[in-house]
């Protein structure tokens, strides 16, 4: 666990020092092109390079973040429309280049910044940003349509003055650009960052119970690369000195996922290899086989979406993962393997200082239309007390959990945690309260390794990089003492996919830990758990709540489980609190006896 490995400066560094010499070289390789491509193949190619850095914005949003975005062109179009408008009708030399270009980015990016707030706040489907990013093209270009003599409105505009450098020139700068986003993308896309990324995608849900601000984070990226999109439009309509309603319109921003698609989603060689592609190839035989050219471009993709569901960049990425992963039997990645775990400077805080109830609940109601799931719950968690709920199938036990860890699901009632409601709060405030929440059916994010995980876990309380990946993950004692007794802290590098299932329960209780919760709410963590994993896991809890003061909620139907370790227990049914007190007193209930034997309550002795 603890193997001498390089500092993360050292790493990061190295990191940056690897992408400047790639830059470097696709910098030469550029630089010498216009020698060996003729005068028409390098004016094609410099129009496509414009469109590659457009199509790595696309695969940032969608590849890397999952949010299916169809709105890239209308900041591709508003830098494009920037540098026309500002040249057409107010005045052109460089002054006014650099007032355009900033204009163009600057109303691309707070575009996108509305779009976001519209698209991503909490509870919001990906179903609701599509359809607004699809919306986003659609209302742009009837603004451009609506503009009249001075958008061009139907024909856009041409002819504007502009710099008419040497095809040669343009191309270098087109390049240039795309090198330098792409370096940028390389190092983001590899830093602490990528992997929040990459998290969002797998699962939102289990991000945002892990306190990570997910609508914030998308909409920075959206904001970002609108930017980028931006310059990129703004240097395409200065080199061809012409727009048009097409560069901002909504079959360009499906275009792009195509190329995306094509190329390789999630990969940053597969958007530029789909772009250049299918815009290079377009030119050559668009203009030949008019009619033939977009069935030629559907059979292509549908063969590629089915043979390399990938993209074709898979064939290089996947051969490469293959060699990376060669004589590991587990999935061992190269990206996990370098973590090193050390005990966080401040121990596990838990409840230490709060001298409210670590959690309050009183008159909690739910329901969902005309069914109440929950009625007039009153509970109150006490520091140092494992609070065992349990009741039959469908008594509320989960909802109750739900009611808890998310201030927008109840419908009645309030919860306070160590004396601070949480009223309408997202889950992800909740967990800077301090409630830790593990679902009923674990929820890691597959392809992540297990270092990557925990890492994931920490990024409330010790942040991200987004240049280089943390190579040190600081873990409270009790996430350190379960990774020990699980022995995932010899799995730091495999993917969690390839855990086996109580591996995987340790590894989400590990993760909660780690956001340093002062209430543990736990659903049924044993499910599915061998005799000797479920003995492990009740030491675990027996001594968090012991040595660390926790309080914990746990959700389980093993009774025989929930008497040894529970200190109190509440039983549910129906949604109503049918008793709270001593595992003695529960035990020897008979109207619990009645309840678990599926009897009416009034008949019960
Ligand atoms: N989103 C929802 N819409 C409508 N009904 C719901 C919703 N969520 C839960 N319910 C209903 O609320 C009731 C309580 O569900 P809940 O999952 O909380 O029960 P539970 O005690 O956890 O059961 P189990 O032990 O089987 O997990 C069930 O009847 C369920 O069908």
């Amino acid at each position: 666990m603890a193997e001498a490995i390089p500092d993360a400066t050292g790493r990061s560094r190295r990191q940056i020092l690897r992408t400047a010499v790639g830059a470097a070289i696709a910098l030469i390789i550029i630089g010498t092109a216009p020698l060996y491509l003729g005068t028409y193949m390098t004016n094609i190619l410099t129009r496509a390079l414009f469109l590659a850095a457009l199509a790595l914005t696309v695969d940032l949003v969608w590849g890397y973040a999952g949010v299916l975005t169809f709105g890239q062109s209308a900041f591709f179009g508003i830098g494009a429309y920037a540098c026309a408008l500002v040249f057409t009708h107010w005045g052109f030399g460089p002054w006014w280049a650099i007032g355009a270009l900033a204009a163009g980015i600057a109303v691309a990016m707070v575009t996108a910044w509305a779009t976001g707030l519209l698209s991503f706040y909490h509870g919001a489907s990906p179903l609701y940003s599509s359809i607004v990013t699809l919306a986003l093209p659609i209302v742009l270009v009837q603004v451009i349509f609506s503009g009249g003599r001075f958008t061009g409105s139907s024909s856009g505009l041409s002819g504007f003055p502009t710099y008419y450098w040497s095809i040669d020139t343009w191309f270098w700068i087109a390049g240039t650009f795309l090198v330098a986003v792409g370096a940028v993308a390389w190092l983001f896309v590899r830093s602490d960052y990528g992997r929040i990324l990459v998290a969002i995608r797998e699962n939102e849900d289990r991000c945002a119970y892990l306190g990570i601000p997910v609508s914030r984070i998308k909409t920075g990226l959206f904001v970002a690369c609108a930017g980028i999109a931006a310059v990129a439009g703004f240097g395409y309509a200065a080199f061809s000195n012409v727009v048009a309603p097409e560069l901002a319109g909504f079959l360009l921003g499906t275009e792009s996922l195509i190329w995306v698609a094509l190329g390789g989603r999630g990969t940053l060689i597969g958007p530029i290899l789909g772009a250049i592609g299918i815009d290079v190839t377009s030119s050559y035989l668009s203009g030949n086989l008019p009619f033939l050219w977009n069935f030629i471009v559907g059979v292509t993709f549908v063969v590629v979406i089915i043979l390399l569901p990938n993209g074709v960049a898979s064939l290089v990425t996947g051969a490469w993962r293959r060699y990376r992963r060669r004589g590991s039997a587990d999935g061992e990645t190269a990206r996990g393997t370098g973590i090193r775990l050390v005990p966080s400077a401040k121990g596990h805080p838990a409840a230490a200082g709060a001298s409210a109830a670590p959690i309050r609940i009183d008159g909690l109601t739910c329901r969902y239309g005309s069914l109440t799931v929950l009625d007039g719950i009153q509970v109150e968690g006490i520091a140092g007390q494992l609070l065992s709920i349990v009741g039959p199938n469908g008594a509320g036990k989960t909802t109750l959990m739900r009611c808890i860890s998310n201030g927008t699901e109840r419908t009645g009632g309030t919860v306070a945690i160590a004396g601070t409601e949480i009223g309408r709060s997202s889950p992800q405030k909740i967990v800077g309260l301090g409630v830790g929440r593990s679902f009923q059916n674990t929820s890691l994010f597959d392809s992540l390794t297990v270092g990557e995980c925990l890492r994931l876990a920490r990024y409330r309380i010790d942040g991200a990089s987004r240049l280089h990946r943390s190579e040190t993950v600081a873990l409270p004692d009790p996430a350190l003492e379960i990774l020990a007794a699980t022995g995932l802290d010899h799995k730091l590098g495999v993917e969690t996919r390839y855990l086996s299932h109580g591996m995987k329960r340790g590894l989400e209780l590990a993760m909660v830990l780690a956001t340093e919760p002062r209430v543990l709410l736990l659903d049924e963590p044993t499910a599915g758990l061998t005799r000797p994993e479920r003995v492990a896991i009740g030491h675990v809890l027996t001594r968090l709540v012991e040595e660390y003061d926790l309080c914990i909620f746990l959700i389980e139907h093993d009774l025989d489980f929930v008497r040894e370790i529970s200190n109190r227990i509440v039983v549910l049914h129906q949604g109503k609190l049918l008793l709270d007190g001593t595992v003695e007193e529960v035990v020897s209930s008979d109207l619990v006896k009645a309840v678990y034997a599926g009897q009416e309550l009034e008949a019960a002795p």
